[in-house]
């Protein structure tokens, strides 16, 4: 049968993402949703209108839902759902600020996803990323690997841009990895960070890795600043499409992602950005990799602090 995603917001992030999963042409449907009347519809109808020109066969379906779930049949049968729903950051706030605010939104997308798409991977954007993931499975009970968040591939995809900028060289020259939240115990990760299979440590001076260490912790706010009004989404909407695909053809592809923590690193009891293989039931496995000791001990220190936040989430 084809394969069926709904994104759940049609905002910024919602609808570049629908765009990008439409363009693949792996999906039959993207289902795009919200709760503003009409907009999920129209951005349907204009992408179906595209198809023509892009030469694509997905269709889109834009559905408006209700406060008690109206309209939530329509994702019946997806096998990946993109939660984007939520406000985004202003100006001078952290991704912290939004918690109690989408934590209700969440939790209310989250608990019909459950019961209209039982068997769906879920991937959460909204912020802030690590606690909202940790809600959206609480909501969904779904087994913790087939609840995942994007901002790894997000995050490395930032580093990677700046390290290219700095050296001027192809972006395709160059590898980076982050891990750890999607906040302020981002974890940067020089020691496994290439150019043109080079280590970066040889390429550039350590200071001026540092700077872009960052620049990459600030990515988000440096975009939110220039915007005014809402957040970047053309480089995260890659990232969420880039995860959804990798579950749909069951790719296996390594990837850095939100996942459920159980064991790897010695931490447990976690959502948490790590490397894991992507694939049909969300999170395959997790993958270790050798780190320095700073790196290693910046890792365990953000798994404390996101386990603490996580556990507040709870009760929301
Ligand atoms: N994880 C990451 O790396 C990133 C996360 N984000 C987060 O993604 C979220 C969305 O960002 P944008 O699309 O730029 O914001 P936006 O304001 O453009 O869109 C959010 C949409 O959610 C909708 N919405 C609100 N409550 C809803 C509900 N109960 N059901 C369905 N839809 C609902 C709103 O009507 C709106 O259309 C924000 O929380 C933002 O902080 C943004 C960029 C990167
Ligand atoms: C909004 C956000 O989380 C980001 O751009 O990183």
């Amino acid at each position: 049968m084809g394969k069926k995603v709904t994104v759940v917001g049609a905002g910024f992030y919602g609808s570049t993402t629908a765009q990008r999963l439409a363009e693949y042409d792996v999906f039959d449907t993207v289902v795009i949703t919200d709760i503003v009347e009409g907009k999920p519809a129209g951005l349907a109808l204009d992408l179906n209108q595209s198809r023509a020109i892009e030469g694509f066969e997905t269709k889109v379906v834009g559905v408006t839902t209700g406060p008690n779930g109206e309209g939530y049949e329509a994702i019946e049968g997806s096998d990946v759902v993109v939660i984007t729903a939520g406000l985004p950051r202003k100006p001078g706030m952290s991704r912290m600020d939004l918690l109690e605010t989408n934590a209700k939104i969440v939790r209310q997308v989250a608990e019909n996803v459950a019961k209209y798409a039982p068997n769906a991977v879920v991937i959460v954007v909204s912020n802030p990323l690590d606690e909202m993931t940790a809600l959206a499975q609480l909501a969904t009970q779904f087994p913790k690997n087939r609840v995942l968040g994007q901002a790894g591939m997000l995050d490395s995809a930032r580093f990677t841009n700046f390290v290219a900028e700095a050296l001027n060289v192809p972006v395709a020259s160059v590898k980076t990895l982050t891990l750890g939240s999607h906040g302020d115990t981002m974890v940067p990760v020089p020691s496994k960070s290439t150019v043109n299979g080079k280590p970066l440590r040889e390429a550039m001076p350590a200071e001026q890795i540092e700077e872009l260490v960052v620049k990459t912790r600030n990515g988000g706010a440096e975009v939110v600043a220039l915007l005014k009004t809402g957040s970047a989404y053309y480089a995260p909407s890659a990232a969420a499409a880039r995860m959804a695909k990798a579950v749909a053809e069951d790719s296996g592809e390594v990837m850095p992602v939100c996942a459920w923590v159980d064991g790897e690193y010695g931490i447990s009891g976690v959502y948490l950005g790590v490397e894991a293989e992507i694939g049909a039931e969300g999170v395959k496995r997790v993958v270790e990799t050798d780190l320095d000791a700073d790196e290693r001990a910046s890792l365990l220190a953000a798994a404390d602090a996101v386990r603490a936040k996580q556990g507040d989430v709870a009760n929301m």
